[in-house]
């Protein structure tokens, strides 16, 4: 496969880790970074190395105020610290301003869409408090005349549905469009797709996750917020609006250890929509241990069917224990980001799941 560029809008506890990631997949040039305060791009490939120690202790995480839902992204000078998200800030300049080859932008999105041309493909690991912000960033993308991939590692079952509802426009525009590509939905919804190929029924399909988060906690803050979001007691409005302290009380409240419980993540639809069961057949929980690296249950998938010649089994999936969240998301994420611009330079265009990118059922 010829090189691929790529773009990564956000560059929090996950894009941060997809920019590392990358050096070691083959092929591939990031050529451009945001976050909400600013925006690198070097066409020849940013120096990845020299980014990650700069912004190093320096994550611009979480909701700002209104910002994150709005097209621009950008905030005042001196928000971010006060602000209710918690920036992590020990160098100079918000997030990604801090490394050299980055410019304070008001509109950091819009400077990679102007740079459209010149990049293959573009990760979206930005939050997602609000639904539609990003089915929002895609429709700015067409706007801007983009054609390649757009890719996302969101989680919420009902974004899809409005990525869905774009597919003719972005079929048009010449995007392709990969939706729920991280670890769950992402790698995980992928394996239930491949696991279901024994049966030619599928009756249930069973995803429970275990992550440990000790030393990534301070990094994946906004991934723990909206993780929160998914506690029976909590939703995306309430979450957003918790302040650090109150996200640290919750975690003390718990000891520590966040269990959940029949989520509202994406690999049912995702599921549903490649064809393998119902998105009513599939179930997601997990648990969340932020005070060890060491995941608190393994992460399983299992998927129950009937063999045509009439058995009822259950095939099982387990990831090693010692992968961490991190490598689970980002590792996948990019592979499905190549897989996508195979397709896109085959001339197919639209919204694609990662199950649809396995063997068919
Ligand atoms: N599918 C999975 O397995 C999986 C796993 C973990 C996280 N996630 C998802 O990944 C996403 C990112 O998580 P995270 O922990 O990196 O979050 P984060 O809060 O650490 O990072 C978000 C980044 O987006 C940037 N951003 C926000 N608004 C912006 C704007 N308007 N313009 C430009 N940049 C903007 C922020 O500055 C920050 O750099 C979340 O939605 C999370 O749910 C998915």
């Amino acid at each position: 496969m010829d090189d691929i560029t790529f773009a990564v809008l956000g560059t929090g506890g996950i894009g941060r880790r997809a920019l590392e990631v990358s050096q070691h997949k083959d092929a591939l040039t990031p050529v451009a970074a945001c976050d909400r305060h600013g925006v690198a791009i070097d066409s020849a490939g940013l120096d990845v190395d020299e980014l990650l120690e700069a912004t190093e202790g320096n994550i611009d995480s979480g909701p700002q105020g209104e910002d994150v839902a709005t097209d621009g992204g950008a905030v005042a000078e001196g928000d971010g610290a006060t602000a209710s998200g918690g920036v992590k800030q020990h160098g100079e300049g918000e997030g990604v301003v801090a490394s050299a080859q980055a410019h304070p932008s008001e509109d950091p999105i819009q400077e990679i869409i102007d740079h459209g041309e010149a990049i293959d493909a573009v990760l979206l690991a930005l939050p997602n408090y609000e639904h539609d912000f990003i089915p929002r960033t895609a429709d700015r993308f067409v706007e801007g005349g983009y054609s390649g991939v757009l890719i996302d590692v969101l989680k919420r079952s009902r974004v899809i549905g409005m990525l869905d509802e774009r597919s003719e426009t972005l079929e048009q525009a010449g995007i392709t469009f990969v939706c729920g590509a991280g670890a769950t939905p992402g790698l995980l919804t992928g394996a239930a797709a491949l696991a279901a190929q024994s049966f030619v029924e599928i009756t249930d399909v069973d995803i429970w996750w275990g992550v440990g988060l000790e030393s990534g906690y301070e990094d994946n803050r906004g991934t723990v917020r909206e993780d929160i979001a998914h506690l029976p007691e909590y939703d995306l409005e309430t979450a957003r609006s918790l302040s650090e302290d109150d996200i640290e009380a919750i975690v003390d409240d718990h000891d520590g250890v966040l269990e959940f419980e029949d989520m509202e993540h994406a690999d049912d639809v995702l599921l549903e929509r490649a064809g393998v069961c119902d998105a009513a057949d599939v179930t997601v929980g997990g648990v969340l241990d932020v005070r060890n690296d060491e995941k608190p249950t393994t992460t399983t998938v299992r998927v129950t069917g009937r063999t045509f010649d009439g058995e009822t089994a259950t095939n099982t999936f387990q990831l090693g224990d010692a992968t961490s969240m991190a490598a689970n998301v980002n590792g996948p994420a990019l592979g499905y980001l190549k897989a996508g611009v195979r397709r896109n330079r085959a001339g197919e265009y639209g919204v694609v799941g990662p199950a649809e990118l396995m063997p068919g059922f």
